[in-house]
């Protein structure tokens, strides 16, 4: 855990700085945010910002939006009224710390950080033996492809290869390849010099850079543009780098690991994927099952998002019955761990009292039974015929519209899932929301994004 500390927190930082540190975090401190900015865009990476409060927060967090880092923020006063830690909070920061610090608070906020980067839950047999290979296969530098259906878990498992190899102390980097514009993910991935293209205030290093020593994941590597992938097979083989409009190549030291939810060799058949990348990249391949080839987790991984969104929404623990478990069971999940979370996040703040029965499990349908059961085909049929009569006289574009804002809705606002889920890339995506957007509809905010980097 590397924590940037911006600004003076009132004196405060050599106790705040010791009390992460005795929690195994590595201290940085700058006095500003353009500060912050140059020792981010030098690579110099961290995972959590701790800042005073009295800075411009709203500032470093679009600054931080528009560069593309992902950093938590966490705000920190002494003295602070309601009102400003409110507003600090609206500006973006993702908690509000009082100072002097409180060094179980600040552990707290340092495990919460960690712990949502890192955990692996499962306990099916057929995921076991996915993680013993996993665990076999971490210590080396070998570059390992994971693949699997959306919402597998591809990137939680890329986190945890991470921890559990010998780079563990050095910095976990990711980049979504299919989340930056394609002119832009060269200089994300290299970095660029000062002036290199319209836009590059100031030399930023990039991820391969960022990662060195670490270990570098190339999310949905098959969204990335065949001349880039050029490019990236030279970096891999070489170990060098050019950043964009650089004169001297730059030697870094990383493990790649990538992920995809297509099959690579097929994109290598539709020549969108180059070969050697392919053979490259799969050193080793992970197969992570879909979730309804494993019920022994559907069972432990929705026990472990009840109690964890039960605490992030200020609940007592609820627990699952056994009707609830039962239809989690039955139901397909096309959308993998993902939409189970999220049917057990809406669960945990729809059931009454402590016990999340069968009635507050909401299948991501809509619908209040497994699409897996007769009654549910039997409803989907009527609903489905209702639904293709309401369609009749409407045009496709507002179809189409209310499908992706409804999409959007179900996933909290997330951009990358629900393009996963509607079938299209997030670019073509983004660019209906803008049009949307343009014409004043309300679409709803980005959330719940990815938590190693910036899904615009
Ligand atoms: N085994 C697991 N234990 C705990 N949480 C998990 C597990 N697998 C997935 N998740 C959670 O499910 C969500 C989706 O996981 P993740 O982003 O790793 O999937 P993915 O396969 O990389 O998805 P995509 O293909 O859309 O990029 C995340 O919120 C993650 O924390």
């Amino acid at each position: 855990m590397r924590l940037l500390i911006i600004g003076s927190l009132n004196g405060q930082i050599g106790a705040a700085s010791q009390i992460a540190m005795s929690r195994g975090a590595k201290v940085s401190q700058v006095d500003d945010i353009e500060m912050a900015m140059a020792s981010l865009r030098a690579g110099k990476g961290a995972d959590m910002a701790m800042i005073d409060v009295n800075l411009p927060i709203r500032n470093l967090v679009s600054m931080l939006a528009s560069e593309r880092i992902n950093l938590p923020v966490i705000a920190c006063g002494v003295n602070t009224d309601a009102t400003a830690a409110a507003n600090a909070i609206r500006a973006g920061a993702k908690e509000f710390l009082p100072l002097p610090p409180d060094p179980e608070l600040i552990a707290a906020v340092l495990e919460a950080v960690s712990q949502e980067n890192n955990k692996l839950v499962f306990a099916d047999p057929t995921m076991k033996d996915v993680v013993s290979l996993a665990e076999q296969i971490a210590p080396s530098s070998a570059s390992v492809l994971i693949n699997g259906e959306t919402g597998t878990g591809k990137e939680v498992m890329a986190s945890y290869l991470h921890t559990h190899s010998n780079r563990a102390d050095k910095p976990f980097v990711c980049v979504n390849c299919a989340a930056i514009p394609e002119n832009l993910l060269e200089s994300e991935l290299f970095g660029h010099e000062k002036g290199a293209f319209t836009g590059a205030i100031a030399r930023r290093v990039g991820k391969f850079e960022e990662a060195n020593g670490g270990t570098l994941l190339l999310d949905e590597i098959s969204e990335m543009d065949i001349q880039l992938q050029a490019k990236l097979l030279r970096a891999i083989q070489e170990k060098m780098i050019d950043r964009v409009g650089g004169t001297k190549p730059v030697p870094v030291d990383i493990r790649i690991i990538a992920t995809s939810n297509r099959d690579l060799a097929e994109a290598v058949a539709e020549k969108t994927f180059r070969e050697d990348l392919l053979f490259r990249l799969n050193v080793v391949t992970l197969k992570i099952p879909p979730l309804r080839e494993r019920p022994v987790d559907i069972d432990v991984l929705s026990r472990h998002f009840a109690k964890k969104y039960s605490e992030s929404n200020g609940l007592s623990e609820r627990k699952i019955d056994e009707t609830a478990m039962a239809k989690l069971k039955a139901n397909p999940w096309r959308g993998n761990v993902r939409e189970l979370e999220n049917t057990i996040h809406r669960a945990v703040l729809l059931c009454q009292g402590d016990v999340i029965t069968g009635d507050a499990i909401l299948m991501p349908d809509g619908s209040a039974t497994p699409s897996g059961q007769a009654g549910a085909t039997a409803n989907i049929a009527i609903n489905g015929a209702a639904a293709t009569g309401a369609l009749v006289g409407r045009k496709v574009a507002d179809v189409e519209k209310d499908l992706i804002l409804n999409t959007l809705d179900h996933c909290f606002g997330n951009r990358t899932h629900a393009a996963n889920i509607l079938g299209i890339s997030i670019r073509t995506l983004r660019n209906k929301l803008k049009l949307y957007s343009d014409d004043g509809v309300d679409v709803p905010a980005a959330a719940g994004e990815n938590r190693y980097q910036a899904r615009a």
